[in-house]
């Protein structure tokens, strides 16, 4: 089927590829001319034919909101627009409620894989009305996984962006936790191999995964991560997903210490710690280190 994509970077240009070798139509845009099929949104929307389908992946925010509004002023009756960005699962309700009346029709798309997606497919999560969604089905079918796995339609508009955001909020819990763990090993007087031990795990054991499997290839890369800093940024869904859990009263402390060392992380120093230590040595008289 033909689809309009926009954002051709690291996501979207793979995501180009993968539909393409699976037989769709598709036309993308992307700021960068060399990237790009078409010169604007203008053209984009003109080669399609109707009813259009567009998927947007550009960076949440802004951005995104943007390309939305830009995009609703070309189409027309019965298109769909797809936001398979990162974006925050409250955009999406009134986002589509803004496209309603003028019958453009709205899914909103988690996308996992990162740059494995090519060859991996993407896992996806999808919120929006059913009869939009099976439209769309050929679409999903091609990126997604080729085993049985890694689709769900979630529910209505934004269950998709809230499926990614736990999902990303997991993922943030499950990196600190292998971070910890190779943290203890190096430091550890009995261990002297810590890459063999990570690449012992990759199979049979209880905590095998993705996300191990590429802490091994990182450490293939670079044996002591000599070449990195410890710092560590975020684009926002586990600061949205701890506050769920707390909108919710559900506890999630995992979560939020991973988000919060992650904070920590970009720290030269700690002022919470140094106010810390200056109460210690107010009512103890305790040692300080200057
Ligand atoms: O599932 C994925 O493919 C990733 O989660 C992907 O979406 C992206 O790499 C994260 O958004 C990074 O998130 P942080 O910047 O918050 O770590």
């Amino acid at each position: 089927m033909q689809l309009g994509l926009i954002g051709l970077g690291r996501m979207g240009g793979n995501m180009r590829e993968r539909l393409r070798a699976a037989g769709h139509d598709v036309v993308g845009f992307d700021h960068n001319a060399d990237k790009s099929d078409v010169a604007n949104l203008a053209e984009l929307v003109e080669k399609l034919a109707a009813p259009r389908v567009i998927w947007t992946m550009v960076p949440a925010g802004q951005i995104t909101e943007d390309t939305i509004n830009e995009l609703a002023g070309l189409l027309s009756e019965g298109d769909i627009i797809i936001d398979g960005g990162n974006s925050k699962f409250t955009d999406d309700g009134p986002r589509a409620e803004r496209l309603k009346p003028k019958g453009i029709h709205y899914l909103d798309v988690g996308v996992s894989g990162g740059i494995w997606g090519f060859t991996n497919g993407y896992a996806l999560m999808v919120g929006g009305d059913e009869e939009i969604v099976a439209h769309c089905q050929p679409i999903f079918d091609a990126l997604k996984p080729a085993g049985q796995f890694g689709f769900a339609h979630a529910g209505k508009h934004g269950a998709g962006h809230y499926a990614k955001m736990i999902h990303n909020g997991i993922e943030y819990g499950m990196m600190q936790a292998y971070g910890e763990g190779y943290e203890i090993l190096l430091a550890s007087e009995l261990v002297d191999n810590v890459p063999a031990v990570i690449k012992s795990w990759r199979e049979g054991s209880v905590v095998k995964s993705w996300l191990l499997d590429l802490l091994d290839r990182a450490l293939d890369e670079d044996p002591t991560l000599a070449n990195l800093k410890g710092y560590v940024e975020d684009t926002g869904e586990g600061r949205w997903t701890v506050d769920e859990a707390i909108r919710l009263a559900v506890p999630a402390h995992v979560l939020a210490a991973s988000i919060f060392t992650r904070f920590e992380s970009r720290q030269a120093d700690s002022p919470a710690m140094k106010a810390v230590a200056a109460l210690r040595q107010q009512f103890g008289g305790h040692a300080v280190k200057r």
